[in-house]
């Protein structure tokens, strides 16, 4: 962390010397890095030097030389660090550091974000900062805890957090005079790099890909190495449609689009310019307020999502670090046509090679990420929208740093390569992204518009405009078609494509049940992501709709990690333990993992299984399976719209299948009608209070998963009522305090 650099179009330079930020961040799914970002940019017009890493990106010394350090983490699993802290985690609580005052030095500021449906809310930002404390390092300003249960989500804590900050390190770290903070409405200067190379690629069509060397595990070599090796290997090959290009040298390129970025500014004088109006005769209507939040889906050129798009994204594997080649071996939807969700069944073969003893321990335990990729025909459209034809597929050499997750061999990709593999193009756009497109359109109108929705006070506004209609980033250039991006800043404005995690649905012998010896197969349950939004326009998740047309035979780069928390099928022991696992929907795919990973044991432990879903016909996810393991396992599933009867298949035999007269009265619900009206999981834990209790004292392990938000909440509502109504603890205080004693039951909850 140095000098003064760079300088932000008012011929001050950017940051005060010793005057240095880090903002070390901890995210599993991307909202606390949007967060860091989001700061950084900030810190960045106050003048500090600012640097934005994942925790594991730092090293602990490093970070002592920064004047403050911000930390950002999400929580994730049971109370636990995002894996991209682990390492700074694991530093930061060494034994020997223990009464050394070693961050004496370090002034910090923290912000969490969770939900407060998990039992240990933010529990990974609280154990941060407690180490941090105790390590001597000191808060210079409150700790915020977001919450995604509010109504604005994250949002409704992080705003007034973030500003209170901004205002809090203007007052106590002021500038000397005569500098002041870079305005809003002045570009700040690129963090990525990326020029082009004089050479055209090998396959420069739409679906040209680099695809791995030979074997299977995909290594990551993202190398820095000979990026031009390729494209003079290709030469001969291409020599019929190559031509020598002369682009002007990288260097000189990014100052040209700097200048011209500089030069749209100031905004508000632009703005104050009669003339303004009369050079730009054409209508606003797109662009005026009532049309963009209202919204006339007519006015999109996007066609629905159709059953079977002409143009497949192409396959391609990407050098990502620790990840093997999946191939897809069975691809079934298993909800009927006329059900409202689609839900797919896909079995892979993944050759794991030498990983396979490590990856065995997990099984019953495993996630399997997935890297989507664009379809042409929206890459198209934006390389059209933003008039990149001339360089679509010329090779881009990427300097310096690249994006946290951005993968390209040799750090090459043509720029169709990057939005098809990279970027994603069809994110629900973040306020970041907003406001930097302020400094990429010469329309005042727009710079207007881009500028409303952003400012502080108009999240209403903001959230109806993108998040309620799930508007795609594609769809919001369309309204604003002035915005030119210059293709070098590609990096610095799109978010990377981040890998979606899906629990692995299969276990014992199911799992090894490999075709060769160092191969496994690897299950997933995916229910496709598509909305009917307010606009009435349908919307498709980008790895729904990846998913969607994934072809068998299709070959992905995969990676498979355990789950946070506990192992729950580590050996025979913990086989053998009771479980009650409560499942909603494709929740079903880890209970069913570990059902299976159970069962391949001797004597697994008996085990109830509490299932919520719509219909019996529909979504009664793996229903001919239940009763072929050779453990017991007692299924009573809760089908929410079917109508509500007695079902002799559902009843536990032997046991007490419903409920003796109890006393309500000390539970948590009061004289609950537990089954009355409703048949949702948590009226059949009531209702099965006998069998739960049952259980309960015999050290089970407690597994929920499915939807988040009121689901777990009103589980563990029923699982307190269950301990009481079976009289295994005379009240709803003593029910809490059992259910979280460790020693008594290991609880274990995956809810998204
Ligand atoms: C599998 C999973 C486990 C979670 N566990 C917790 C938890 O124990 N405590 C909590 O407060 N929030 C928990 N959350 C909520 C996340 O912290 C929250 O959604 C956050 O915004 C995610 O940020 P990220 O995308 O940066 O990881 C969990 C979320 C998921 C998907």
């Amino acid at each position: 962390m140095g000098d003064l650099v760079g300088s932000a179009g008012s011929g001050q330079p950017v940051a005060v010397e010793g005057r240095s930020m880090a903002i070390l961040y901890g995210s599993e799914t991307g909202s606390a890095e949007d967060i860091a970002i989001e700061l950084g940019k900030m810190t960045e017009r106050l003048r500090f030097q600012t640097t934005v890493d994942e925790m594991d990106g730092f090293k602990l010394a490093d970070v002592l030389h920064a004047s403050l350090v911000i930390f950002v983490t999400s929580t994730t699993g049971q109370g636990d660090m995002p894996k991209n802290t682990l390492k700074f985690w694991k530093n930061l609580r060494r034994e020997k550091l223990n009464n050394t005052n070693c961050l004496g030095s370090m002034r910090f500021a923290i912000f969490g974000l969770g939900d407060s449906s998990y039992l240990k809310f933010n529990w990974a930002a609280r154990k941060l900062r407690a180490r941090l404390m105790q390590l001597g390092a000191t808060e210079f300003f409150r700790a915020g805890e977001g919450d995604e249960r509010h109504d604005n989500g994250i949002d409704s804590i992080y705003l007034p957090w973030s500003q209170e900050l901004k205002s809090r390190l203007l007052t106590n770290f002021p500038l000397p005079p005569p500098l002041a903070p870079i305005p809003d409405d002045v570009p700040l200067p690129p963090k990525y790099s990326i020029e082009l190379l004089p050479k055209i690629l090998d396959h420069p069509t739409p679906a040209a890909t680099p695809s791995l060397p030979d074997g299977d595990h995909n290594d990551g070599d993202d190398g820095d190495d000979d990026a031009e090796r390729r494209f003079q290997a290709s030469k001969t090959k291409s020599a019929a449609r190559s031509h020598i290009d002369h682009p002007k040298p990288g260097k000189e390129q990014a100052r040209q689009d700097w200048e011209r970025l500089k030069a749209t500014f100031p905004a508000h004088l632009a703005r104050q310019d009669p003339a303004f109006e009369r050079v730009n005769p054409r209508g606003f209507n797109t662009l005026d307020k009532d049309n963009i939040l209202k919204d006339h889906p007519e006015k999109y050129l996007l066609k629905p999502p159709t059953d079977q798009p002409s143009n497949l994204p192409p396959q391609g594997l990407l050098p990502i670090p620790n990840t093997f080649v999946g191939t897809l071996t069975h691809h079934e939807r298993v909800t009927p046509p006329n059900h409202w969700q689609d839900v797919r069944h896909l079995r892979f073969e993944v050759p794991v090679g030498d990983a396979m003893a490590d990856i065995s321990r997990g099984v019953g335990h495993l996630t399997m990420s997935i890297w989507p990729k664009n379809y042409p025909e929206d890459v198209d459209d934006l390389i059209g929208q933003m008039g990149w034809e001339e360089v679509a597929d010329k090779p881009l050499q990427l300097k310096g740093r690249a994006p946290t997750g951005l993968y390209a061999h040799n750090r090459v990709a043509s720029l169709r390569q990057l939005l098809t593999h990279n970027l994603d193009i069809t994110a629900v756009p973040k306020r970041s992204f907003i406001r930097e497109l302020i400094f990429f359109t010469e329309d005042e109108r727009e710079k207007e518009r881009l500028q409303e929705l952003t400012l502080p006070g108009n999240e209403q506004e903001f959230y109806d405009y993108t998040c309620r209609p799930r508007r795609t980033i594609l769809e919001l250039l369309r309204d604003f078609k002035n915005v030119k991006v210059p293709f070098g800043r590609v990096l610095d404005l799109f978010p990377i494509i981040r890998p979606r995690d899906f629990s692995v649905c299969n276990g014992g012998s199911s799992f090894k049940g490999a075709v060769k010896n160092d191969a496994i197969i690897v299950e997933i349950l995916a229910a496709l992501v598509e909305y009917k939004t307010i606009i009435r326009k349908p919307r498709q998740g980008l790895c729904s709709r990846y998913i969607k047309h994934l072809p068998t035979g299709a070959r992905l780069a995969v990676r498979l990690k355990m789950s946070s928390g506990p192992r729950l099928v580590p050996n025979m022991t913990w086989a053998a333990r009771p479980l009650i696992a409560i499942a909603t929907g494709t929740g079903i795919a880890p209970i069913r993992a570990i059902l299976q990973e159970r069962d391949s044991y001797e004597n697994p432990g008996e085990a109830v299984l509490f299932f919520g879903c719509r219909n019996r016909a529909a979504d009664f996810h793996f229903e001919k399976e239940w009763g072929t393991y050779e453990g017991a396992v007692n299924v009573f599933p809760a089908f929410s719209r079917d109508r509500i009867e007695p079902d002799p298949r559902t009843t536990v035999s032997g046991a007490a299948p419903t409920d003796p007269a109890v006393d309500l009265s000390a539970t948590s619900a009061g004289a609950v009608q537990y089954d009355s009206h409703k048949n949702y999981v948590q009226h059949l834990i009531r209702k099965h209070a006998q069998r739960v209790g049952f259980l309960m004292v015999r050290r089970p392990i407690v597994c929920v998963c499915g939807n988040a938000g009121r689901m777990p909440i009103s589980v563990r509502s029923a699982l307190l009522d269950a301990l009481v109504i079976s009289k295994v603890v005379g009240s709803v205080g003593e029910a809490e305090a059992w259910l979280t004693d460790p020693d008594k039951v290991t609880f274990w909850q995956e809810t998204w």
